[in-house]
């Protein structure tokens, strides 16, 4: 297998030549390793170094990459496990290049989760990590990390394997990439939460064609019924942008009061905040610091997070403005239209083209046609 070496943050590691158009027998695929999600792994780095956990695994270990960096770059005592031997042989020939003091393990992850606790426990498996968030709540102490990368699912796109795994009905809509990351936080709180524990989302985004979440375990009764009361549904109507939130655990029977038409649940999901802009804060001031190669990119992430409202949904005002036939303004000129209007309206993450406000969509329309009426007056 050829190797070579590879620097991600201030970690230098070997991982095999990844050549997408060799075939393998069976069996034999080489080790994975995809720079792409650099800035995902950066992401926990930096995430790591503020909340500084006693111990952390990396249950999903390949060639160790995302352990062997938080061993390496922030000074958490790690675990890195995979199931495949070649892959434990890998991460263990790694952990020795490095010299660290890193424990290796070659098991299957729940197996592993079901019989031993960890502060922090990161899940990143190819695609769902549905069949694995049980145990990894179990084992979770203090942390838990999530990586999916089966977006098209979770955002609605492939319906029927949304619905298995998560026991959710996502929707395609044009905030679809925020459906997906609400929909897997609603699954992974409803999975802790059975246990009497609770979550708290402290740093969850959506990138590319991945959800990462990094949350809080917080083992108390009141806070597992508080992370209870989060899950409800958007209702959507299907023929205009209507939307509104309910929470519970059934959806309501409601109609348009624009159309008429019957609203679509879109849920069970996680409604409310999905960051605390404090640790945002914190991550930001220690970015500088970190040698993080996609620093730029966090740089940029990190404040739009901290000021996104904590709507479970945005309009993109670009589809509200075709579908009014009109052009859309700037989004300066939009975001202060809305707030001229007497109410709260932000950039989000997931599209640059999107608002989250708590204005009606009247409010909208009329900002992206330029004729907003002031509340206050
Ligand atoms: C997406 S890769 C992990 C990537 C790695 N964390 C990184 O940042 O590059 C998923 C890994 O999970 C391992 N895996 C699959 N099923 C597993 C299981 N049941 N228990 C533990 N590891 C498993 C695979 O062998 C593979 O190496």
């Amino acid at each position: 297998m050829e190797r070579v070496r590879v620097t991600e943050g201030k970690t230098s590691f070997f991982a095999p030549v990844q050549d997408k158009n060799t075939q393998f027998p069976p069996g034999s695929a080489p080790i994975f390793y995809n720079p792409r999600m650099e800035a995902n792994r950066d992401a926990t780095v930096l995430f790591l170094s503020a909340v500084r956990p006693s111990e952390y695994l990396d249950a999903m270990g390949a060639t160790g990459v995302r352990g062997l960096r938080v061993a390496n770059e922030t000074g958490t005592h790690t675990t890195i496990n995979d199931i495949d031997p070649a892959a434990a042989a890998e991460i263990r020939a790694n952990v020795k290049d490095l010299g660290l003091d890193a424990e290796v393990t070659c098991q299957d992850a729940n197996a592993l989760m079901s019989s031993r606790r960890f502060d922090c426990v990161d899940l990143d498996p190819f695609g769902t990590p549905a069949p694995f968030t049980d145990s990894g709540c179990r084992s979770a102490r203090r942390f838990l990390c999530i990586t999916a990368t089966d977006t098209a699912p979770l955002c609605g796109a492939h319906l029927k394997a949304g619905m298995r795994r998560y026991w959710a009905r996502p929707m395609n809509t044009e905030y679809h990439g925020e459906v997906g990351l609400r929909v897997l936080l609603g699954f992974a709180a409803r999975q802790m939460i059975k246990y009497d524990r609770g979550i708290k989302p402290l740093f969850c985004f959506a990138h590319e064609h991945f959800i990462r979440l990094h949350l809080r375990v917080v083992p108390r009764v009141s806070a597992a019924e508080e992370a209870r009361s989060r899950i409800g549904y958007i209702l959507q109507c299907p023929h205009c942008f209507y939307r509104a939130e309910q929470a519970g655990m059934f959806p309501e029977r409601r109609t348009c009061p624009r159309c008429g038409e019957v609203l679509s649940p879109v849920g069970p999901l996680w409604l409310g905040a999905i960051n605390d802009p404090d640790l945002l804060e914190e991550m930001e001031a220690r970015l500088p610091t970190m040698g993080l190669g996609t620093a730029a990119y966090l740089g940029r992430l990190l404040p739009l997070l901290r000021a996104e409202l904590p709507t479970s949904s945005f309009y993109d005002y670009h589809r509200v403005a075709k579908r009014m036939r009109t052009s859309p303004p700037a989004m300066d000129v939009m975001l202060q239209r809305v707030q001229e209007a007497g109410y709260a309206a932000t950039r989000t993450h997931y599209v640059g083209t999107g608002v989250k406000t708590g204005a009606p969509l009247e409010v909208v329309e009329a900002a992206v046609r330029g004729d907003v009426p002031d509340k206050r007056s």
